[in-house]
C-alpha cells in the first residue's frame, strides 16, 4: 500500500502530493514549521490525513522544546494555535489537536516532561492507527448500504460510480473513505467503472484518485467537474460517493468545491449520493453547514495552471476550496461506526454518544 505518511525516529515522512502522479517524492522532516507548510500547501492533504499530520506536527514541535517544565504550557499553547491555523475546514485537524490537548491537560501536573511527551507520542500514533482501522469499517458499512440501495440494478449488472476529489490512501492513511468503499465494492464484484471528476483547481481527482485507481487496476474514467449532470442524464452514473471535511449535526457536509453540484444533480436524477467519513469528521457542536468555516485559497491557484499563467494576473477570483452540500441531498452518511440514513440529527448525535 502507498505510504502517504509515517513517523519514526522523531522524523515525519510524507509523500509530497503536489507532484503526483508525475513524480513520487518523499520528504522527511524533524521541523514542525516545515510540517505546517506541508499542510498549508497541500503537500499532505485530505481530512483524515490532515488530522494525522497535525498530530505528528505537534509532536515535532514538542520535540524541539528546550525550556523548563514551567515554560512548557505557553510554548504548547502557541504551538497548537499555529498548527490549528494551517487549514480551517477539515475538522479532523482540530479533533487531533483536541486529543493532544486532553493528554496534556490530564497529565501535565503529575508527569515529568519526558513522561508527558511519551504519552502525547502514543496518542498521536493512535490517531494514525485509528484512521487506518476506520477505513476498513467504513468500507464494510458502505458496501452493505450500496447492496441494499442498488439491489435492483445489481440483479442485472454492475455499477458505475461517481467520486470527487481524492479520498483514498493518500487522504486517509488506510484504504480510504469514499475510495475505500469503492475499493471494497470493486473487490466484491459490484463495480463496472469509477468516474472521477477532476476537482479544479488542484486536480486531486484527475491526478490522485486516477493514480490510486490505476495502481489498483480498477477501471476508471476521468471527467471535467462540469460533466456529471450530463453523464447522469445519459444513465452513465448509478450513484455517487465522496468524502467530507466537516459534517454538521444536521448532516450538511463540507467537501471539495464542486461536490454540491454533483449531489444536487444526483438528487435531481434520483440517484443515491453518499458521504463516507470517519466519526472524527463530524462536528456535532455546529447545528448546520452555515457554521462551517470555508477555506478561501490564493487566487493564483485559479489564474494559473500549475505555474502557467492562464488568466490576467488582475482577474478578480473567488477560490473557495470547499462547498457545503445540504443533508437533504444525501442518501446516507457512511461512518466507521455505521451508515446513517434518514434523520441525521438523531443519527449523528447517537454516534457521538456510543
Ligand atoms: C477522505 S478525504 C475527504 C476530503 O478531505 C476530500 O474529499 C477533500 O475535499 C480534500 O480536500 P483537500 O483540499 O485536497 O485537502
Amino acid at each position: 500500500m502507498i505510504d502517504a505518511i509515517s513517523f519514526n525516529d522523531s522524523t515525519l515522512r510524507y509523500l509530497d502530493q503536489r507532484y503526483l502522479p508525475l513524480r513520487e517524492e518523499y520528504v522527511s522532516t524533524r521541523n514542525y514549521e516545515e510540517a505546517i507548510e506541508a499542510i498549508k500547501t497541500l503537500a499532505v492533504r485530505g481530512a483524515p490525513l490532515i488530522g494525522v499530520a497535525a498530530a505528528y506536527t505537534i509532536i515535532l514541535g514538542i520535540n524541539s522544546f528546550q525550556g523548563t517544565k514551567e515554560e512548557f504550557p505557553s510554548f504548547f499553547k502557541s504551538l497548537v494555535a499555529e498548527v490549528e491555523a494551517s487549514r480551517p475546514t477539515a475538522v479532523n485537524l482540530f479533533f487531533a489537536a483536541a486529543r493532544l490537548k486532553k493528554v496534556y491537560a490530564e497529565n501535565y501536573e503529575t508527569d515529568t516532561i519526558e513522561a508527558l511527551f511519551a504519552k502525547m507520542n502514543t496518542a498521536a500514533r493512535k490517531i494514525h492507527d485509528d484512521e487506518i482501522a476506520n477505513c476498513d469499517a467504513m468500507s464494510r458499512h458502505g458496501v452493505d448500504q450500496i447492496k441494499i440501495d442498488l439491489a435492483h440494478i445489481l440483479k442485472t449488472r454492475k455499477l458505475n460510480v461517481l467520486t470527487h476529489c481524492n479520498t483514498g490512501t493518500l487522504a486517509c492513511c488506510g484504504t480510504g473513505s469514499a475510495l475505500g468503499v469503492i475499493r471494497l465494492a470493486w473487490q466484491e464484484g459490484l463495480i463496472e467503472r469509477v468516474i472521477t471528476s477532476e476537482s479544479r483547481p488542484l486536480l486531486q481527482g484527475l491526478r490522485l484518485t486516477a493514480w490510486e485507481l490505476e495502481h489498483d487496476g480498477i477501471p476508471f474514467v476521468s471527467i471535467s467537474d462540469s460533466s456529471s449532470a450530463f453523464l447522469m442524464q445519459r444513465g452513465m452514473i448509478d450513484f455517487g460517493i465522496v468524502g467530507a471535511d466537516r459534517i454538521a449535526a444536521n448532516g450538511d457536509t463540507a467537501n471539495k468545491i464542486g461536490t454540491c453540484a454533483h449531489a444536487i444533480s444526483a438528487y435531481h436524477h434520483n440517484l443515491p449520493f453518499y458521504i463516507a467519513a470517519p466519526v472524527s469528521t463530524i462536528d456535532i457542536t455546529i447545528p448546520d453547514g452555515t457554521h462551517i468555516p470555508i477555506e478561501e485559497r490564493n487566487a493564483d491557484e485559479l489564474r494559473t495552471i500549475f505555474g502557467t499563467q492562464v488568466a490576467s494576473p488582475t482577474t478578480p477570483v473567488l477560490n473557495y476550496a470547499f462547498d457545503v452540500t445540504p443533508g437533504k441531498y444525501l442518501r446516507g452518511i457512511i461512518t466507521d461506526k455505521e451508515a446513517v440514513v434518514g434523520n441525521y440529527i438523531t443519527g449523528l448525535a447517537a454516534l457521538m454518544e456510543e
